[in-house]
């Protein structure tokens, strides 16, 4: 039993979906879990309706979601589908959401709205794979995969979920041998739709992974494997045969992304070996990432723009200690926001965090009643792993070096012009 998860760019184009279809043939006998996302950029327009919802612009809302329901009949036409009425419950149970008035918090609707694009594109691909001798079943996951009501970060109930997963996905794989559902989305229990932090289909493959006690997972993308830097950033970019969880869940920490952070530690906790392939090549060899240590490495590189460093300052020059720094790890706590480098000095508290407007000026406040705060925008955080001095220096370029911090391992600069290579 293999867990495949394909993200958003595997199923964009009808020509994408026919891919899937080629590469599911080419398991002719495999029992196989699949975990789609939704198409394309779908997420991202879906944001925008819940966005316009809630800001009261009903008719916006509505006009956006008419487009996204157009490209999905589209689609569903492309691929040879006459009849696309299966599609509107699906859409009916947002046009209902979107009829009313917001009186809950943006979250909530977010999860509610949001989840339409995993289920529209499993329903798409599911019927596709059906009409063309890829049979398949299709559940909902939301049926399966319970989770609490921490909107848009939900937690998942993993007794509960593993229930499920033997009364229904078991017997569903024993029985069609390939099922299809949706990555990202999950449910409370009283119904209410959850998502699980944006990129999480990787991670709700790896939990069923983990629950179905799968020989493997793999993850199609339109990338040869992992590789040691992001290769739309760096042109010099090479291909990693092998990694192991732990390097991998460093390379997600510092910001690769390439696989959720998530999505780890259920595969390491069962030893499930994850690979990374890619569906324009699938006959290539793609990625393995297992628990054996890997002895040669090159530098991992990972850029992390849109930073913004925030230097907070004791008012009346005492010491941080650990009062002001446990302070400030309070006030991330409550905005669900972590810092991705932190440097204590005597009376002073620098962190560098992601350009998150609202967390941004939040943060600032909350921290302005206790420091002095200052901001710097628009900076670039690079991190390094297995690095080397020539290499630093060519990747810095002519950026100036606002803050370093290095173990034997890791280096991480923070660099003043984003134009950094
Ligand atoms: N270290 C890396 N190795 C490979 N790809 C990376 C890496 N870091 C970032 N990426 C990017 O990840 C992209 C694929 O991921 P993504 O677009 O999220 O796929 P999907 O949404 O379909 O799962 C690649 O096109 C590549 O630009
Ligand atoms: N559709 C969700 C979940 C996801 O994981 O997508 P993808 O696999 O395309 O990164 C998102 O865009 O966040």
């Amino acid at each position: 039993m293999n867990v495949f998860k394909f993200g958003g760019a595997s199923v964009s184009t009808p020509e994408r979906v026919r891919n899937v279809g080629a590469i599911l043939g080419r398991y002719p006998t495999d029992t196989l879990l699949v975990v789609i996302s939704a198409m394309g950029k779908t997420t991202n327009a879906l944001e925008k309706v819940t966005e316009a919802f809630f800001a009261g612009n009903k008719d916006e809302a509505l006009q956006l979601f008419e487009g996204i329901k157009d490209e999905h009949r589209s689609m569903a036409i492309a691929l040879g589908q006459e009849d696309t009425t299966y599609l509107n419950d699906f859409f009916t149970e947002v046009e209902w959401l979107l009829h009313d008035k917001p009186v809950r918090d943006y979250d909530y609707y977010y999860d509610q709205v949001v989840c339409v694009g995993e289920l529209l594109s499993t329903a798409i691909v599911s019927r596709y794979l059906n009409d063309n001798g890829v049979g398949n079943q299709w559940l909902d996951v939301r049926d399966i995969l319970r989770t609490d009501d921490n909107f848009r970060d939900a937690q998942i109930d993993w007794n509960y979920t593993g229930q499920k997963v033997q009364e229904l996905v078991l017997p569903a794989l024993q029985q069609n041998r390939i099922v299809l559902t949706q990555g990202f989305i999950g449910s409370t229990d009283g119904n209410e739709s959850t998502t699980l932090g944006r990129e999480g289909s990787d991670y709700t493959a790896a939990v069923f992974a983990n629950l179905l006690g799968a020989e493997g997972q793999t993850i199609w993308k339109d990338v040869q494997g992992v590789m040691n830097a992001d290769p739309k950033q760096y042109e010099h970019a090479q291909w990693i045969r092998e990694l192991n969880y732990r390097e991998v869940i460093e390379m997600a920490y510092y910001g690769a992304q390439v696989i959720h952070p998530k999505t780890i530690k259920p595969l390491q906790n069962k030893s499930i070996p994850l690979y990374v392939k890619s569906f324009i090549d699938p006959a290539g060899e793609g990625t393995i990432i297992h628990n054996s240590p890997i002895r040669e490495l090159p530098p991992i590189i990972v850029y992390k723009r849109q930073q913004v460093l925030v230097e907070l300052a004791t008012k009346d020059f005492s010491f941080v200690g650990e009062g002001g720094t446990a302070e400030v790890y309070r006030i991330f706590e409550e905005l669900k926001f972590r810092p991705n480098l932190t440097q204590n000095g005597a009376v002073s508290f620098l962190c560098v965090i992601d350009e998150h407007p609202e967390k941004v000026e939040a943060l600032a406040h909350r921290a302005a009643q206790t420091f002095d705060v200052q901001l710097t925008r628009g900076l670039t955080l690079l991190t390094i792993r297995h690095y080397n001095d020539g290499l630093i220096g060519e990747l810095c370029g002519d950026s100036s070096i606002i803050l370093k911090q290095q173990t034997p391992e890791t280096i991480q600069v923070l660099l003043s012009s984003s134009q950094a290579l």
